[in-house]
C-alpha cells in the first residue's frame, strides 16, 4: 500500500500559490492497475518521482508498506553511474533492492543482449545500450508495483517486442501505476483511472469515466 497525505510540490521558479501539486491525496492498495492521465505539464512526472521516493513532496507524507516492493519509473536509467559498467551498476541496484545480484546480471546480460559492452564503463556506451540495460533492470527485479512513466519499450522493433512480453509476463504477479497521456495504452492497460485536476486526483469507478474527464479537460469532441 502506498499512502500519499496532504501532498504538495512545487518547483523553484514557480509561484508559489500554483504548485504542480497541491494537498494532494490518494492511497494504491497494489489491488488494480491504475492509469492516471494528464495534460502537458499538469504533473504526472512529478508525481511517479514521488511514488518512485525519487523526490521529496514540499509538504505532506507518502507511506509505502515494507511488504509491497515498488519499482523505479520503468526502463529509468538516471541514477547509473557512468564511470561504472553495467554489470557493476546492476550488481549495486540489485543490493539497493535486496535482489539476488548473481541472477540480476544473469538475467540483464542474456536480456538487453549487448555483448561485451555489459563490461564497459557506462559513459563509453551508446544510449541504445544504456536502455537496453535499464529496461532490462527494471525486469530483474520482481516488483509488486512497477511505476510507468508512459511506455518506453527501447531498441529495434524485435526487442521492443521482448520487452513488452516480458513486462507482460511481470504484470502478471504485479500491477502498475501508469502515468501517460495516451488514451490507448491507458485503457488497454489499466482497470482504474484518475486524472490530474488542478495539482490533484479526480478518481473515477471506470476507466471509460476517466477517459471521459480527461477528453472533456482537453476540449476533445467525438462526432
Ligand atoms: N526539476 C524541475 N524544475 C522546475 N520545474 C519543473 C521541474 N520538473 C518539472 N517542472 C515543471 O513542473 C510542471 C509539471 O511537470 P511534470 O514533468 O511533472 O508534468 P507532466 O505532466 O509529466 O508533463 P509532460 O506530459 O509534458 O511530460 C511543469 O510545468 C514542469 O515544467
Amino acid at each position: 500500500m502506498i499512502t500519499m497525505s496532504d501532498i504538495t510540490k512545487s518547483y523553484r521558479g514557480r509561484p508559489a500559490d500554483n504548485p504542480v501539486l497541491s494537498h494532494l491525496n490518494a492511497v494504491f492498495d497494489g489491488s488494480e492497475d491504475i492509469g492516471i492521465l494528464g495534460g502537458n505539464g499538469s504533473g504526472k512526472s512529478t508525481l511517479i518521482r514521488l511514488l518512485a521516493g525519487m523526490d521529496y513532496p514540499d509538504s505532506g507524507e507518502i507511506i509505502r508498506s515494507p511488504d509491497m516492493r515498488v519499482s523505479y519509473p520503468l526502463s529509468y536509467s538516471g541514477f547509473f553511474h557512468p564511470h561504472m559498467s553495467g554489470r557493476d551498476n546492476v550488481r549495486f541496484i540489485a543490493r539497493l533492492y535486496g535482489a539476488d545480484e548473481n541472477e540480476c546480471i544473469r538475467f540483464v546480460r542474456e536480456f538487453a543482449e549487448i555483448g561485451r559492452s555489459f563490461d564497459q564503463p557506462l559513459s563509453f556506451c551508446s544510449s541504445s545500450v544504456k536502455s537496453r540495460i535499464a529496461f532490462a533492470m527494471s525486469l530483474a527485479i520482481r516488483f509488486d508495483i512497477y511505476l510507468v512513466d508512459e511506455v518506453s519499450a527501447v531498441g529495434d522493433v524485435a526487442f521492443k517486442r521482448r520487452c513488452m512480453a516480458a513486462f507482460a509476463e511481470r504484470r502478471k504477479h504485479a500491477k502498475i501505476i501508469m502515468v501517460s497521456q495516451a488514451v490507448t495504452t491507458i485503457r488497454r492497460m489499466c482497470t482504474r483511472g484518475a486524472v490530474i485536476v488542478d495539482g490533484q486526483l479526480s478518481w473515477h469507478e471506470t476507466m471509460a469515466d476517466a477517459i471521459n474527464e480527461f477528453e472533456n479537460q482537453l476540449g476533445i469532441i467525438h462526432v
